[in-house]
Protein backbone atom coordinates (compact mmCIF):
# COMPACT_ATOMS: atom_id res chain seq x y z
CA UNK A 1 0.00 0.00 0.00
CA UNK A 2 1.42 3.27 -1.13
CA UNK A 3 1.54 5.83 2.35
CA UNK A 4 -0.64 8.46 1.13
CA UNK A 5 -0.27 11.22 4.47
CA UNK A 6 4.07 10.45 3.70
CA UNK A 7 3.47 11.20 -0.10
CA UNK A 8 1.30 14.35 0.43
CA UNK A 9 3.52 15.72 3.19
CA UNK A 10 6.82 15.32 0.92
CA UNK A 11 5.36 16.59 -1.87
CA UNK A 12 4.39 19.59 0.56
CA UNK A 13 8.49 20.10 0.36
CA UNK A 14 8.22 20.42 -2.96
CA UNK A 15 6.02 23.35 -3.46
CA UNK A 16 8.58 25.88 -3.74
CA UNK A 17 9.88 24.40 -6.28
CA UNK A 18 6.51 23.81 -8.44
CA UNK A 19 8.11 26.12 -11.41
CA UNK A 20 11.23 23.55 -11.75
CA UNK A 21 8.58 20.75 -11.51
CA UNK A 22 6.24 21.81 -13.63
CA UNK A 23 8.94 22.52 -15.89
CA UNK A 24 10.67 19.14 -15.88
CA UNK A 25 7.02 17.66 -16.49
CA UNK A 26 6.84 19.34 -19.59
CA UNK A 27 10.13 18.29 -20.62
CA UNK A 28 9.28 14.37 -19.75
CA UNK A 29 6.07 14.84 -21.79
CA UNK A 30 8.03 16.05 -24.94
CA UNK A 31 10.71 13.30 -24.16
CA UNK A 32 8.38 10.61 -24.06
CA UNK A 33 6.25 11.96 -27.13
CA UNK A 34 9.41 12.07 -28.90
CA UNK A 35 10.08 8.25 -28.11
CA UNK A 36 7.16 7.50 -29.20
CA UNK A 37 7.77 8.97 -32.76
CA UNK A 38 10.73 5.79 -33.92
CA UNK A 39 8.64 2.98 -34.69
CA UNK A 40 6.62 5.47 -36.89
CA UNK A 41 9.28 6.56 -38.90
CA UNK A 42 9.63 2.69 -39.71
CA UNK A 43 6.50 2.61 -40.24
CA UNK A 44 7.46 5.54 -42.98
CA UNK A 45 10.32 4.54 -44.32
CA UNK A 46 9.18 0.85 -44.97
CA UNK A 47 5.87 1.66 -46.65
CA UNK A 48 7.23 5.10 -48.55
CA UNK A 49 10.83 4.77 -48.71
CA UNK A 50 11.17 1.25 -49.51
CA UNK A 51 8.28 0.11 -50.75
CA UNK A 52 7.43 3.47 -53.12
CA UNK A 53 11.24 4.48 -53.63
CA UNK A 54 11.25 7.79 -52.23
CA UNK A 55 14.70 8.99 -51.83
CA UNK A 56 13.92 12.71 -50.83
CA UNK A 57 11.68 11.30 -48.04
CA UNK A 58 14.43 9.34 -46.75
CA UNK A 59 16.90 11.89 -46.80
CA UNK A 60 14.61 14.26 -44.93
CA UNK A 61 14.07 11.04 -42.25
CA UNK A 62 17.80 10.78 -42.09
CA UNK A 63 18.34 14.47 -41.23
CA UNK A 64 15.26 14.23 -39.26
CA UNK A 65 16.43 11.65 -37.26
CA UNK A 66 19.85 13.26 -35.98
CA UNK A 67 17.51 16.63 -35.14
CA UNK A 68 15.00 14.36 -33.03
CA UNK A 69 17.96 12.63 -31.28
CA UNK A 70 19.58 16.07 -30.40
CA UNK A 71 16.10 17.76 -28.71
CA UNK A 72 15.50 14.44 -27.03
CA UNK A 73 18.85 14.69 -25.29
CA UNK A 74 17.79 18.27 -24.80
CA UNK A 75 14.76 17.55 -23.47
CA UNK A 76 16.19 14.81 -21.14
CA UNK A 77 19.13 16.59 -20.24
CA UNK A 78 16.75 20.23 -18.86
CA UNK A 79 14.41 17.95 -17.37
CA UNK A 80 17.07 15.61 -15.33
CA UNK A 81 18.87 18.96 -14.28
CA UNK A 82 15.63 20.48 -13.12
CA UNK A 83 13.85 17.46 -11.28
CA UNK A 84 17.72 17.00 -9.72
CA UNK A 85 17.82 21.06 -8.55
CA UNK A 86 14.11 20.41 -6.86
CA UNK A 87 14.69 16.95 -5.54
CA UNK A 88 18.44 18.23 -4.04
CA UNK A 89 16.75 21.50 -2.31
CA UNK A 90 14.24 19.39 -0.46
CA UNK A 91 17.04 16.53 0.63
CA UNK A 92 19.10 19.84 1.91
CA UNK A 93 15.96 21.41 3.50
CA UNK A 94 14.69 17.66 5.09
CA UNK A 95 18.24 16.94 6.04
CA UNK A 96 18.56 20.15 8.18
CA UNK A 97 15.16 20.24 9.82
CA UNK A 98 16.39 16.89 10.95
CA UNK A 99 19.47 18.09 12.29
CA UNK A 100 18.06 20.69 13.93
CA UNK A 101 15.49 18.81 15.13
CA UNK A 102 17.80 15.98 16.75
CA UNK A 103 19.45 18.32 18.34
CA UNK A 104 16.69 19.58 20.23
CA UNK A 105 14.96 16.33 21.54
CA UNK A 106 15.37 15.16 24.62
CA UNK A 107 18.06 12.80 26.36
CA UNK A 108 15.00 9.72 26.74
CA UNK A 109 14.78 10.62 23.00
CA UNK A 110 18.05 9.19 22.61
CA UNK A 111 18.19 6.63 25.77
CA UNK A 112 14.80 4.58 24.06
CA UNK A 113 16.28 5.02 20.12
CA UNK A 114 19.65 3.20 19.31
CA UNK A 115 22.25 5.83 18.01
CA UNK A 116 22.68 3.42 14.86
CA UNK A 117 18.62 3.68 13.75
CA UNK A 118 18.75 7.44 13.98
CA UNK A 119 21.86 7.70 12.19
CA UNK A 120 20.35 5.25 9.50
CA UNK A 121 17.12 7.31 9.37
CA UNK A 122 19.49 10.73 8.89
CA UNK A 123 21.98 9.00 6.00
CA UNK A 124 19.96 6.42 4.34
CA UNK A 125 16.75 7.48 4.53
CA UNK A 126 17.41 10.51 3.77
CA UNK A 127 19.27 8.85 0.48
CA UNK A 128 16.00 6.65 -0.41
CA UNK A 129 13.76 9.86 -0.90
CA UNK A 130 16.82 11.73 -2.96
CA UNK A 131 16.19 8.84 -5.09
CA UNK A 132 12.82 9.18 -5.54
CA UNK A 133 13.14 12.74 -6.54
CA UNK A 134 16.12 12.44 -8.45
CA UNK A 135 14.80 9.71 -10.43
CA UNK A 136 11.52 7.62 -8.85
CA UNK A 137 8.98 9.60 -9.44
CA UNK A 138 10.28 11.34 -12.90
CA UNK A 139 10.79 7.48 -14.12
CA UNK A 140 6.59 6.54 -12.89
CA UNK A 141 5.51 9.71 -14.49
CA UNK A 142 7.74 8.62 -17.88
CA UNK A 143 6.68 4.98 -17.93
CA UNK A 144 2.88 6.07 -17.93
CA UNK A 145 3.42 8.62 -20.63
CA UNK A 146 5.11 6.10 -22.95
CA UNK A 147 3.12 3.11 -21.73
CA UNK A 148 -0.11 5.09 -22.33
CA UNK A 149 0.92 6.58 -25.62
CA UNK A 150 2.11 2.89 -27.09
CA UNK A 151 -0.72 1.51 -26.54
CA UNK A 152 -3.03 4.24 -28.02
CA UNK A 153 -1.01 4.12 -31.32
CA UNK A 154 -1.42 0.53 -31.19
CA UNK A 155 -5.03 0.73 -30.98
CA UNK A 156 -4.48 3.24 -33.91
CA UNK A 157 -2.49 0.78 -36.52
CA UNK A 158 -4.57 -2.13 -35.59
CA UNK A 159 -6.95 -2.46 -32.80
CA UNK A 160 -7.83 -6.29 -33.10
CA UNK A 161 -3.92 -7.01 -32.70
CA UNK A 162 -3.91 -4.75 -29.78
CA UNK A 163 -6.62 -6.48 -28.45
CA UNK A 164 -4.89 -9.52 -28.74
CA UNK A 165 -1.22 -8.53 -27.46
CA UNK A 166 -3.27 -6.91 -24.18
CA UNK A 167 -4.45 -11.08 -23.50
CA UNK A 168 -0.41 -11.81 -24.28
CA UNK A 169 2.01 -9.88 -23.16
CA UNK A 170 0.52 -9.97 -19.74
CA UNK A 171 1.24 -13.65 -19.79
CA UNK A 172 4.58 -13.00 -20.48
CA UNK A 173 4.99 -9.92 -17.84
CA UNK A 174 4.09 -12.51 -15.11
CA UNK A 175 6.20 -15.20 -15.66
CA UNK A 176 8.97 -12.78 -16.00
CA UNK A 177 7.96 -10.93 -13.02
CA UNK A 178 7.20 -14.57 -11.01
CA UNK A 179 10.80 -15.58 -12.07
CA UNK A 180 12.24 -11.47 -10.39
CA UNK A 181 10.75 -12.32 -7.60
CA UNK A 182 12.67 -15.54 -7.18
CA UNK A 183 15.54 -13.77 -7.92
CA UNK A 184 14.64 -11.12 -5.52
CA UNK A 185 14.23 -13.64 -2.46
CA UNK A 186 17.31 -15.14 -2.86
CA UNK A 187 19.37 -12.12 -2.89
CA UNK A 188 17.00 -10.62 0.15
CA UNK A 189 18.61 -13.84 1.78
CA UNK A 190 21.83 -13.15 0.71
CA UNK A 191 22.04 -9.84 1.46
CA UNK A 192 20.53 -10.71 5.21
CA UNK A 193 23.52 -13.41 5.04
CA UNK A 194 26.57 -11.08 4.11
CA UNK A 195 25.54 -8.57 7.01
CA UNK A 196 26.09 -11.48 9.51
CA UNK A 197 29.46 -12.13 8.13
CA UNK A 198 30.15 -8.45 8.24
CA UNK A 199 28.76 -8.78 11.76
CA UNK A 200 31.41 -11.60 12.39
CA UNK A 201 34.13 -9.92 10.63
CA UNK A 202 33.67 -6.45 12.66
CA UNK A 203 33.56 -8.14 16.18
CA UNK A 204 36.99 -10.23 15.42
CA UNK A 205 38.43 -6.95 14.44
CA UNK A 206 37.16 -4.96 17.39
CA UNK A 207 37.46 -7.78 19.51
CA UNK A 208 40.53 -8.75 18.31
CA UNK A 209 42.79 -8.46 21.39
CA UNK A 210 40.07 -10.29 23.89
CA UNK A 211 39.85 -13.40 20.92
CA UNK A 212 43.21 -13.60 20.83
CA UNK A 213 44.15 -13.22 24.18
CA UNK A 214 41.37 -16.02 25.28
CA UNK A 215 43.02 -18.21 22.15
CA UNK A 216 39.59 -18.96 21.31
CA UNK A 217 40.21 -17.81 17.44
CA UNK A 218 39.52 -21.67 16.28
CA UNK A 219 35.94 -20.86 17.61
CA UNK A 220 35.39 -17.87 16.00
CA UNK A 221 37.15 -19.15 12.43
CA UNK A 222 34.56 -22.29 12.79
CA UNK A 223 32.16 -20.20 13.28
CA UNK A 224 33.00 -17.59 10.29
CA UNK A 225 33.19 -20.95 7.99
CA UNK A 226 30.23 -22.30 8.54
CA UNK A 227 28.39 -18.80 7.42
CA UNK A 228 31.00 -18.44 4.56
CA UNK A 229 29.37 -21.67 2.73
CA UNK A 230 25.86 -20.77 3.38
CA UNK A 231 27.05 -17.67 1.87
CA UNK A 232 28.27 -19.68 -0.94
CA UNK A 233 24.96 -21.68 -1.30
CA UNK A 234 22.99 -18.98 -1.19
CA UNK A 235 25.19 -17.14 -3.64
CA UNK A 236 24.71 -20.16 -6.06
CA UNK A 237 21.04 -20.28 -5.68
CA UNK A 238 20.80 -16.84 -6.42
CA UNK A 239 23.18 -17.14 -9.68
CA UNK A 240 21.17 -20.45 -10.62
CA UNK A 241 17.99 -18.28 -10.99
CA UNK A 242 19.85 -15.39 -12.59
CA UNK A 243 21.16 -17.67 -15.09
CA UNK A 244 17.72 -19.21 -16.12
CA UNK A 245 16.30 -16.00 -16.48
CA UNK A 246 17.63 -14.58 -19.96
CA UNK A 247 16.30 -17.60 -21.75
CA UNK A 248 13.21 -18.56 -20.18
CA UNK A 249 12.59 -14.28 -20.97
CA UNK A 250 13.34 -15.04 -24.07
CA UNK A 251 11.60 -18.13 -24.80
CA UNK A 252 8.60 -17.21 -23.13
CA UNK A 253 8.52 -13.81 -25.01
CA UNK A 254 9.37 -15.40 -28.57
CA UNK A 255 5.61 -17.13 -27.55
CA UNK A 256 4.18 -14.12 -27.34
CA UNK A 257 5.79 -12.64 -30.80
CA UNK A 258 5.08 -15.65 -32.41
CA UNK A 259 1.49 -15.45 -32.30
CA UNK A 260 1.96 -11.58 -33.21
CA UNK A 261 3.42 -12.26 -35.81
CA UNK A 262 1.51 -15.35 -37.56
CA UNK A 263 -1.51 -12.95 -36.82
CA UNK A 264 -0.03 -9.61 -37.79
CA UNK A 265 0.89 -11.23 -40.70
CA UNK A 266 -2.32 -12.43 -42.10
CA UNK A 267 -3.79 -8.82 -41.44
CA UNK A 268 -0.39 -7.68 -44.07
CA UNK A 269 -1.59 -10.28 -46.14
CA UNK A 270 -5.10 -9.84 -46.40
CA UNK A 271 -4.46 -6.05 -47.09
CA UNK A 272 -5.86 -5.04 -43.64
CA UNK A 273 -2.13 -3.47 -42.26
CA UNK A 274 0.75 -2.54 -44.44
CA UNK A 275 4.15 -3.98 -43.83
CA UNK A 276 5.44 -0.80 -41.56
CA UNK A 277 2.49 -0.96 -40.00
CA UNK A 278 3.36 -4.17 -39.06
CA UNK A 279 6.92 -3.89 -38.07
CA UNK A 280 5.66 -0.16 -36.63
CA UNK A 281 2.76 -2.21 -33.73
CA UNK A 282 5.80 -4.34 -32.88
CA UNK A 283 8.24 -1.33 -32.46
CA UNK A 284 5.32 0.17 -30.21
CA UNK A 285 5.18 -2.76 -28.28
CA UNK A 286 8.51 -3.32 -27.31
CA UNK A 287 8.38 0.25 -26.61
CA UNK A 288 5.66 -0.15 -24.40
CA UNK A 289 6.94 -3.49 -22.49
CA UNK A 290 10.35 -1.76 -21.11
CA UNK A 291 7.85 1.09 -18.95
CA UNK A 292 5.95 -1.96 -17.96
CA UNK A 293 8.30 -3.65 -17.12
CA UNK A 294 9.94 -0.91 -14.57
CA UNK A 295 6.77 0.68 -13.07
CA UNK A 296 6.29 -2.56 -10.98
CA UNK A 297 10.18 -1.73 -10.07
CA UNK A 298 9.68 2.38 -9.92
CA UNK A 299 6.19 1.43 -7.24
CA UNK A 300 8.49 -0.91 -5.04
CA UNK A 301 11.38 1.76 -4.93
CA UNK A 302 8.47 4.69 -4.62
CA UNK A 303 7.23 2.34 -1.53
CA UNK A 304 10.31 1.99 -0.21
CA UNK A 305 10.90 5.78 -0.20
CA UNK A 306 7.39 6.18 1.61
CA UNK A 307 8.13 4.06 4.07
CA UNK A 308 11.60 5.93 4.24
CA UNK A 309 10.34 9.46 4.60
CA UNK A 310 7.84 7.81 7.06
CA UNK A 311 10.51 7.18 9.69
CA UNK A 312 12.13 10.20 8.71
CA UNK A 313 8.42 12.66 9.58
CA UNK A 314 8.56 10.01 12.99
CA UNK A 315 11.54 11.84 14.08
CA UNK A 316 10.35 15.56 13.26
CA UNK A 317 6.89 14.98 14.71
CA UNK A 318 8.62 13.74 18.20
CA UNK A 319 7.94 16.64 20.83
CA UNK A 320 10.76 17.15 22.97
CA UNK A 321 9.77 15.95 26.36
CA UNK A 322 11.39 18.70 27.90
CA UNK A 323 11.24 22.22 26.64
CA UNK A 324 10.76 25.74 27.57
CA UNK A 325 7.58 26.98 29.12
CA UNK A 326 6.26 30.59 27.75
CA UNK A 327 7.00 32.04 30.80
CA UNK A 328 10.48 30.77 30.86
CA UNK A 329 13.18 33.73 31.77
CA UNK A 330 16.89 33.29 30.72
CA UNK A 331 18.91 33.69 33.73
CA UNK A 332 22.52 35.33 33.67
CA UNK A 333 24.50 34.17 36.73
CA UNK A 334 24.45 32.19 39.85
CA UNK A 335 24.42 34.76 42.67
CA UNK A 336 23.41 32.84 45.41
CA UNK A 337 22.67 28.48 45.43
CA UNK A 338 21.34 25.41 44.22
CA UNK A 339 18.33 23.80 45.95
CA UNK A 340 17.35 20.34 44.99
CA UNK A 341 14.33 20.17 46.92
CA UNK A 342 12.59 16.73 47.77
CA UNK A 343 13.28 15.47 44.79
CA UNK A 344 11.57 11.98 43.40
CA UNK A 345 13.13 10.63 39.80
CA UNK A 346 12.82 7.28 37.82
CA UNK A 347 13.86 6.64 34.66
CA UNK A 348 10.23 4.90 33.81
CA UNK A 349 11.00 1.61 36.23
CA UNK A 350 12.53 1.50 39.23
CA UNK A 351 12.68 4.65 41.55
CA UNK A 352 16.08 6.49 41.46
CA UNK A 353 16.36 9.28 43.82
CA UNK A 354 14.12 9.65 46.99
CA UNK A 355 13.19 12.44 49.19
CA UNK A 356 16.33 14.05 47.98
CA UNK A 357 17.08 17.58 49.18
CA UNK A 358 20.39 19.54 48.84
CA UNK A 359 21.67 23.43 49.40
CA UNK A 360 24.65 24.37 47.76
CA UNK A 361 25.07 27.57 47.95
CA UNK A 362 27.60 30.01 45.77
CA UNK A 363 31.02 29.55 46.35
CA UNK A 364 30.71 25.89 48.00
CA UNK A 365 32.79 22.90 46.55
CA UNK A 366 30.88 19.50 47.40
CA UNK A 367 31.66 15.84 46.64
CA UNK A 368 28.61 13.52 45.82
CA UNK A 369 29.97 10.14 46.87
CA UNK A 370 28.25 6.16 46.50
CA UNK A 371 28.38 3.14 44.99
CA UNK A 372 28.07 2.76 41.37
CA UNK A 373 24.19 2.83 40.59
CA UNK A 374 23.15 4.96 43.62
CA UNK A 375 22.27 7.76 41.26
CA UNK A 376 24.79 10.20 41.57
CA UNK A 377 25.25 10.88 37.59
CA UNK A 378 21.29 11.23 37.35
CA UNK A 379 21.84 14.38 39.55
CA UNK A 380 23.81 15.86 36.74
CA UNK A 381 20.86 14.70 34.68
CA UNK A 382 18.57 16.75 36.54
CA UNK A 383 20.41 19.65 37.29
CA UNK A 384 21.01 19.94 33.34
CA UNK A 385 17.41 19.53 32.80
CA UNK A 386 18.09 16.40 30.73
CA UNK A 387 15.63 14.85 32.67
CA UNK A 388 12.84 16.36 34.72
CA UNK A 389 11.68 14.81 38.29
CA UNK A 390 8.80 13.47 39.08
CA UNK A 391 7.92 15.10 41.95
CA UNK A 392 10.19 17.99 43.66
CA UNK A 393 12.21 20.48 42.56
CA UNK A 394 15.56 22.15 41.34
CA UNK A 395 16.36 25.88 42.27
CA UNK A 396 18.83 28.45 41.11
CA UNK A 397 18.70 31.43 43.16
CA UNK A 398 15.37 30.32 43.71
CA UNK A 399 13.94 29.79 40.85
CA UNK A 400 12.53 26.66 39.71
CA UNK A 401 14.79 25.49 37.15
CA UNK A 402 11.63 24.50 34.84
CA UNK A 403 10.55 28.45 34.63
CA UNK A 404 13.97 29.13 33.03
CA UNK A 405 15.28 29.30 30.03
CA UNK A 406 17.23 25.94 29.15
CA UNK A 407 19.79 27.07 27.16
CA UNK A 408 20.74 30.34 29.63
CA UNK A 409 20.94 27.35 32.44
CA UNK A 410 23.38 25.07 30.97
CA UNK A 411 25.33 28.21 29.86
CA UNK A 412 25.93 28.16 33.83
CA UNK A 413 27.21 25.04 34.08
CA UNK A 414 30.27 23.35 32.77
CA UNK A 415 30.28 19.91 32.58
CA UNK A 416 33.01 17.34 32.42
CA UNK A 417 31.00 14.14 32.00
CA UNK A 418 32.46 10.65 33.25
CA UNK A 419 33.22 9.28 29.44
CA UNK A 420 34.76 12.74 29.44
CA UNK A 421 33.81 13.07 25.37
CA UNK A 422 36.51 14.81 23.05
CA UNK A 423 34.84 15.58 19.63
CA UNK A 424 36.75 15.07 16.63
CA UNK A 425 38.72 18.04 15.32
CA UNK A 426 41.61 19.47 16.69
CA UNK A 427 42.67 19.87 20.64
CA UNK A 428 42.27 23.40 19.81
CA UNK A 429 38.86 23.19 18.14
CA UNK A 430 37.78 21.04 21.52
CA UNK A 431 39.01 22.93 23.87
CA UNK A 432 37.25 26.20 22.33
CA UNK A 433 34.09 24.40 22.40
CA UNK A 434 33.70 25.96 25.87
CA UNK A 435 33.84 29.32 24.03
CA UNK A 436 34.07 29.83 20.36
CA UNK A 437 34.52 33.60 20.75
CA UNK A 438 37.75 32.94 23.03
CA UNK A 439 41.43 33.68 22.11
CA UNK A 440 44.26 31.74 21.70
CA UNK A 441 46.15 32.87 25.06
CA UNK A 442 42.91 32.18 26.89
CA UNK A 443 42.72 28.60 25.49
CA UNK A 444 46.17 28.04 26.54
CA UNK A 445 45.19 29.85 30.10
CA UNK A 446 42.44 27.57 30.23
CA UNK A 447 44.84 24.21 29.22
CA UNK A 448 47.25 25.28 31.88
CA UNK A 449 44.96 25.50 34.33
CA UNK A 450 43.63 22.34 33.39
CA UNK A 451 47.11 20.26 33.23
CA UNK A 452 46.55 19.87 29.71
CA UNK A 453 49.08 22.19 27.99
CA UNK A 454 52.09 19.90 28.84
CA UNK A 455 51.08 17.19 27.01
CA UNK A 456 49.29 19.15 24.16
CA UNK A 457 52.53 21.07 23.18
CA UNK A 458 54.35 17.45 23.49
CA UNK A 459 51.67 16.17 20.64
CA UNK A 460 52.70 16.24 16.99
CA UNK A 461 51.30 19.77 16.01
CA UNK A 462 50.62 21.33 19.06
CA UNK A 463 47.19 22.54 19.66
CA UNK A 464 45.93 21.89 15.75
CA UNK A 465 46.85 18.01 16.14
CA UNK A 466 43.93 16.73 15.27
CA UNK A 467 42.84 13.98 17.81
CA UNK A 468 40.66 11.79 15.74
CA UNK A 469 37.52 9.69 15.60
CA UNK A 470 36.12 10.83 18.96
CA UNK A 471 39.72 11.64 20.43
CA UNK A 472 40.84 7.31 20.21
CA UNK A 473 44.60 8.86 20.51
CA UNK A 474 44.60 10.22 24.11
CA UNK A 475 44.70 8.58 27.08
CA UNK A 476 41.32 8.42 29.61
CA UNK A 477 42.93 10.73 31.73
CA UNK A 478 44.13 13.19 28.95
CA UNK A 479 40.54 13.15 27.47
CA UNK A 480 39.61 14.75 31.07
CA UNK A 481 42.22 16.84 31.01
CA UNK A 482 41.11 18.57 27.45
CA UNK A 483 37.56 18.43 28.89
CA UNK A 484 38.32 19.99 32.12
CA UNK A 485 40.08 22.92 30.02
CA UNK A 486 36.88 22.97 27.97
CA UNK A 487 35.07 23.42 31.07
CA UNK A 488 36.95 26.16 32.48
CA UNK A 489 37.42 28.28 28.98
CA UNK A 490 33.42 28.32 29.47
CA UNK A 491 33.94 30.10 33.08
CA UNK A 492 30.91 29.09 34.18
CA UNK A 493 29.39 29.83 38.00
CA UNK A 494 29.24 26.40 38.05
CA UNK A 495 31.30 23.27 37.48
CA UNK A 496 30.05 19.72 37.57
CA UNK A 497 32.89 16.74 37.46
CA UNK A 498 31.50 13.40 36.93
CA UNK A 499 34.99 11.24 37.52
CA UNK A 500 35.37 8.00 35.99
CA UNK A 501 35.54 5.12 37.90
CA UNK A 502 38.36 3.74 37.11
CA UNK A 503 40.03 5.60 34.26
CA UNK A 504 42.00 7.74 36.13
CA UNK A 505 45.19 7.20 37.76
CA UNK A 506 46.93 9.26 40.84
CA UNK A 507 48.74 11.73 38.71
CA UNK A 508 45.44 12.10 36.89
CA UNK A 509 44.01 12.78 39.83
CA UNK A 510 46.22 14.90 41.39
CA UNK A 511 45.95 17.23 38.42
CA UNK A 512 42.27 17.27 38.80
CA UNK A 513 42.98 18.30 42.57
CA UNK A 514 45.66 20.94 41.80
CA UNK A 515 42.79 22.41 39.08
CA UNK A 516 39.70 22.12 41.83
CA UNK A 517 41.35 23.85 44.58
CA UNK A 518 43.71 26.16 42.94
CA UNK A 519 42.36 27.32 39.43
CA UNK A 520 39.22 27.60 39.83
CA UNK A 521 37.52 30.84 41.22
CA UNK A 522 36.34 30.94 44.68
CA UNK A 523 32.94 32.11 43.65
CA UNK A 524 32.03 29.06 42.09
CA UNK A 525 30.15 26.22 42.77
CA UNK A 526 31.74 22.94 42.00
CA UNK A 527 30.21 19.75 42.28
CA UNK A 528 32.50 16.35 42.01
CA UNK A 529 31.40 13.30 41.43
CA UNK A 530 33.90 10.73 42.87
CA UNK A 531 35.14 7.51 43.68
CA UNK A 532 38.14 7.73 45.85
CA UNK A 533 38.80 9.29 49.21
CA UNK A 534 41.63 11.53 48.04
CA UNK A 535 39.17 13.80 45.73
CA UNK A 536 36.64 13.88 48.25
CA UNK A 537 38.87 14.23 51.51
CA UNK A 538 39.56 18.15 50.97
CA UNK A 539 36.40 19.83 49.93
CA UNK A 540 33.63 21.45 51.98
CA UNK A 541 31.28 19.13 52.29
CA UNK A 542 31.06 15.51 51.26
CA UNK A 543 27.34 13.65 50.19
CA UNK A 544 26.71 9.93 50.86
CA UNK A 545 24.21 8.35 48.66
CA UNK A 546 23.15 5.08 49.17
CA UNK A 547 20.01 3.89 46.80
CA UNK A 548 19.08 7.56 45.53
CA UNK A 549 18.54 8.99 49.24
CA UNK A 550 21.17 11.11 50.99
CA UNK A 551 22.87 8.89 54.02
CA UNK A 552 25.01 11.59 55.30
CA UNK A 553 26.50 14.69 54.77
CA UNK A 554 29.54 17.06 55.61
CA UNK A 555 33.16 17.77 55.86
CA UNK A 556 35.70 15.06 55.95
CA UNK A 557 36.41 15.53 59.75
CA UNK A 558 32.69 15.28 60.66
CA UNK A 559 31.82 11.91 58.44
CA UNK A 560 35.04 10.14 59.94
CA UNK A 561 33.31 11.22 63.41
CA UNK A 562 29.82 10.81 62.79
CA UNK A 563 29.36 7.98 59.45
CA UNK A 564 30.05 4.49 60.02
CA UNK A 565 28.39 4.45 56.37
CA UNK A 566 31.67 6.37 55.08
CA UNK A 567 33.68 4.22 56.89
CA UNK A 568 31.42 1.06 54.58
CA UNK A 569 32.52 3.10 51.26
CA UNK A 570 36.44 4.44 52.15
CA UNK A 571 37.02 1.90 54.95
CA UNK A 572 40.37 1.18 53.24
CA UNK A 573 41.66 4.16 52.91
CA UNK A 574 40.69 6.27 56.18
N1 LIG B 1 18.85 6.50 30.95
C1 LIG B 1 18.59 5.58 31.86
N2 LIG B 1 17.50 4.80 31.73
C2 LIG B 1 17.19 3.88 32.66
N3 LIG B 1 17.93 3.64 33.76
C3 LIG B 1 19.04 4.38 33.94
C4 LIG B 1 19.43 5.40 32.98
N4 LIG B 1 20.57 5.96 33.42
C5 LIG B 1 20.88 5.35 34.58
N5 LIG B 1 19.96 4.42 34.88
C6 LIG B 1 19.93 3.60 36.11
O1 LIG B 1 19.79 4.47 37.19
C7 LIG B 1 20.60 4.08 38.27
C8 LIG B 1 21.48 5.24 38.71
O2 LIG B 1 22.37 5.53 37.66
P1 LIG B 1 23.47 6.66 37.78
O3 LIG B 1 24.18 6.74 36.49
O4 LIG B 1 22.86 7.89 38.31
O5 LIG B 1 24.41 6.01 38.89
P2 LIG B 1 25.80 6.52 39.42
O6 LIG B 1 25.66 6.60 40.88
O7 LIG B 1 26.25 7.73 38.70
O8 LIG B 1 26.69 5.27 39.04
P3 LIG B 1 28.24 5.22 38.56
O9 LIG B 1 29.04 5.55 39.74
O10 LIG B 1 28.42 3.81 38.14
O11 LIG B 1 28.36 6.20 37.46
C9 LIG B 1 21.36 2.86 37.81
O12 LIG B 1 20.69 1.72 38.31
C10 LIG B 1 21.25 2.88 36.32
O13 LIG B 1 21.18 1.58 35.79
Amino acid sequence: MIKGKSLFRLLNYLKPYGGLVAGALIMGILGAGISLIFPWLVKIIIDRVLIQKDLLLLLFITFGIVFIFFIKGLTSYIQNLWVSKAGFRVITKLRSELYQHIYSLSASFFQENPTGDIISRMTNDVTNIQNLFSHTFMNIFMDLLILIGSIGVCFYINWKLTTLSIVVFPLVGLSIDYLGKKIRGASHLLQSKTAVLTQLIERTVSGIKIIQSYVSGHYEVEKFEKENELNFYLAMKQAKAKALLTPLVELVSSVGLTIMIWFGGREVVFGKLTPGGLVAFLGYIATAAAPLSHISNGIQSLQQSLASAERIFEILDTAPRIQDLPESVPIHSVNQEINLKDIYFSYGGEVILKNFSLQIPKGEKIGIVGPSGAGKTTLLNLLLRFYDPDQGRIEVDGVDIRKIKMSSLRQQIGVVLQDSLVLGGTVRENILYGNLNASMDEVIDAAQRAHAHEFIVRLENSYDTDLGDLGKRLSGGQKQRIAIARALLKNPPILVLDEATSSLDPESEDYILDTIHNHIGKDKIVILIAHSLRMVKDLDRIVLIKDGEIQDIGAHQELLKNSSYYYQIFGRDL
